[in-house]
């Protein structure tokens, strides 16, 4: 490209080089580093008062519209913009993630650091020493050279920003330096670049001093801003040498915005981008700050009036403003469920172990790894943004999503398997069937395959919703806690769609435990007189526990509890494979269980006394023997007769003693009846799986 000599730039040196680039010769590419260097040539002409602001004005518009053709259009053979949206996908993402950082930098400390009053220092010293233009012209040539020679490095471009920043001597300036490496291709870096090409247009310091500074500056900037910052930018530069060149591009392509007279669309244009996008420096608060404080040099109040750019903006960059508006186009890094705050996917994210691990459909919210049970549900902003739902809950209500996730999960102290007192073959044949599988799911294919379905049968009060409570602790599994009755009768009309959601979410849930603790009543003999909704829960229940139970991709398990087997009906039977007795507590269990509570007590019995106690509870159940421990323990209160209750220390309270158990049986007794109890025998003979 022919190097024009100082004073010699006349109009028809730019028509030569304009017919020269649009000749059809050049590549995409070359044409758009012609471009983009004959408007630092214009820059370079007008501050050298070598073409007036009228003439300089109109090329820049000429040439920006021909350099914003080929950089906007994705035509391969004319066209950047392929690469153009690799970067902008790139930025976007970056954006992204600097979205979560937070610089400890405020707009007053900021002045404060070192390398900022040099900065600043740098500026004035530099404003005071103006150089002639005829200087300022060689180097600026060279850049432009440079530029449009392909190959060569284009760094020359980015010193516009760099340079100004180190003219304007602000940090807030170099701050946009920082922004304009972490986007190169999004509209705030074109943004960020507007500041500096306006300014660059009264005052241009060009010197190759400045040059090597702007590039400093540009160093400088960005540990300013953290890691992260620099990080992106050197990721950027790493793309490759024709990304610097799109980088380069797009920052003389902003300068060239610079040129154009309409402030008031510049505004418009600033604070749209402000708005939309909080991460984005407000430029516009910026400018005025930055004016503010270097109003009293007539350069600085020169620039201000002369802040006058033109709204154009490409389709690259329009695309871009739009994006931003729209919040929920964000790529969204980290995603918050609207079920239940959970991350990325329902489920995801939760610590499951061997042990402790209760994993609600809710996060732990107190950070308790075996208290999974004890976590409440999440409390969530009404401006949380939803997931992408899972393909399985596509047909799902999301209102009943919600209330699986945050109603049907189990409340409670953990569970641990010593807790459950006797039923050791049921305890060997769950921990078998459920939690092996559930750690081993490589072990346990084919015929070892768990079954899907298991029924936990008894008198009342023996011990199944704890089993149903250690399932859900042990397991590992999402545990999925919900009471028949409740389907029935909670949501009235909506049970059989409850149901369905049910089995939905626990299959994004996978491994799951579905508990469904009296499931006799949602499962009971069909008859004439039912009614047709629970009819149709049932029978979307058995649909959906055919489907749980005859895939064998899906690992979701059925465990049903209840103390009326003989009513639940037979097709459902059928589906609950493994159906399993829990009886009244044997001698050694009701030991274990007054041994277990009289320990957390104050209590004086002796093992011959407790011996006692187990031969006088024959018959009663788990919770019988419970309440037994209970209401003994009230007997030294009982016995303060005179007292003040008011006024006693703990410690003065006697020790349980044995006479207070004598005096517990008298109102205890026992709450299952020997005719029941034959009941569940026969029923356990026929259908039982027990031995
Ligand atoms: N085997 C056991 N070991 C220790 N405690 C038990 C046992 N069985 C029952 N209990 C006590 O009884 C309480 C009630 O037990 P649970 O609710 O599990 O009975 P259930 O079999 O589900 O009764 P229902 O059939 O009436 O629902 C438990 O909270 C626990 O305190
Ligand atoms: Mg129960």
């Amino acid at each position: 490209m022919e190097k024009p000599t100082h004073g010699t730039v006349h109009l028809s040196d730019w028509q030569k080089s304009y017919f020269a680039i649009t000749s059809g010769t050049c590549t995409p590419g070359q044409k758009a580093d012609g471009y983009r260097a004959k408007i630092l040539q214009i820059q370079y002409a007008w501050a050298n008062s070598e073409i007036s602001q009228v003439c300089a004005a109109n090329l820049f518009k000429k040439y920006a519209e021909k350099y914003s053709a080929i950089i906007d259009s994705d035509n391969i053979e004319t066209g950047l913009n392929n690469y153009a949206e690799n970067i902008l996908t790139l930025a976007k993402c970056q954006q992204n993630d600097s979205d979560k950082w937070q610089s400890a930098l405020t707009t007053d400390n900021v002045f404060e650091l070192k390398c900022v009053q040099e900065r600043m220092q740098a500026g004035k010293n530099f404003q005071s020493s103006q150089m002639a233009p005829a200087d300022a012209f060689v180097p600026a040539d060279k850049g432009v050279s440079a530029s449009a020679a392909p190959g060569l490095p284009k760094l020359p471009v980015f010193s516009n920003a760099g340079e100004t920043d180190l003219w304007a001597g602000s940090s807030k300036r170099a701050s946009q330096g920082a922004d304009l490496l972490e986007h190169p291709s999004s509209s705030k870096s074109l943004q960020s670049t507007l500041p500096p090409a306006t300014k660059t247009s009264d005052t241009f310091p060009a010197s190759s001093a400045s040059f090597n500074e702007l590039i400093q500056t540009g160093v400088q900037a960005t540990p300013l801003f953290g890691s992260k910052e620099a990080a992106s930018s050197s990721s950027l530069k790493a793309s490759g040498h024709s990304g610097d060149g799109q980088n380069l591009s797009l920052s003389n392509q902003s300068a060239v915005h610079g040129w154009s007279a309409n402030s008031g669309k510049r505004k418009a244009f600033y604070s749209v981008a402000d708005e939309s996008n909080p991460v984005t420096p407000n430029l516009t608060s910026c400018q005025a700050s930055v004016s503010t404080e270097s109003s009293s040099s007539p350069g600085n109040r020169n620039r201000n009036e002369e802040g006058s750019v033109t709204g154009f903006r490409t389709a690259k960059e329009q695309l871009w403003v739009d994006q931003q508006k729209k919040p929920q186009n964000l790529p969204q890094r980290t995603p918050i469920s609207s079920y239940g705050g959970v991350k990325k996917s329902l489920g995801a994210g939760r610590s499951r172990g061997p042990f402790g691990k209760f994993v609600p459909p809710v996060p732990k919210q107190d950070g308790n790894e075996n208290g999974g049970a004890q976590c409440k549900p999440p409390t969530r902003g009404p401006a949380e943004p939803s997931l992408p739902v899972d393909e399985r809950l596509k047909n799902i209500e999301p209102k009943m999503v919600e209330l699986i996730m945050h109603e049907i999960m189990d409340h409670g102290p953990p569970v641990n398997w010593d807790d459950i007192a006797g039923v050791e073959f049921a305890k060997a044949t769950i921990k078998e069937i459920v939690v092996w599988p559930m750690l081993r799911p490589d072990i346990f294919t084919g015929l070892r395959g768990p079954p899907k379905g298991i029924l936990l049968f008894g008198p009342p009060g023996t011990g199944k919703t704890l089993i149903g409570k250690c399932i859900a602790c042990q397991s590992g599994a999402t545990f999925f806690s919900i009471s028949a009755s409740s389907l029935t009768s909670k949501w009235v009309g909506e049970g059989e769609k409850m149901v369905r959601a049910l089995f939905a979410v626990a299959r994004c849930q996978q491994p799951a435990v579905i508990f469904i603790d009296e499931i006799d009543s949602l499962l009971s003999q069909r008859g004439d007189g039912e009614h047709e909704s629970s009819r149709r829960i049932k029978t979307e229940f058995l649909v959906q526990l055919d489907g749980a139970t005859t895939s064998s991709e899906d690992r979701i398990l059925v465990v049903g509890a209840t103390n009326r087997p003989q009513e639940i009906d037979e097709a459902a039977r059928r589906r609950l494979v493994k159906r399993l007795y829990i009886p009244l507590p044997e001698a050694s269990a009701r030991k274990q269980i007054v041994a277990r509570l009289m320990s957390k007590e104050h209590c004086c019995l002796n093992e011959e006394e407790i011996e006692l106690i187990v031969r006088k509870s024959n018959g009663f159940s788990g919770a019988d023997m419970t309440q037994l421990c209970r209401e003994a323990s009230l007997g030294p209160i009982r016995s303060l007769q005179s007292m003040d209750i008011t006024t006693i220390m703990p410690d003065e309270v006697r020790p349980i003693a044995f006479l207070d158990f004598e005096s517990a049986f008298k109102t205890v007794r026992p709450s299952v009846s020997s005719k029941d109890l034959e009941l569940y025998e026969t029923w356990n003979q026929t259908f039982g799986c027990g031995r």
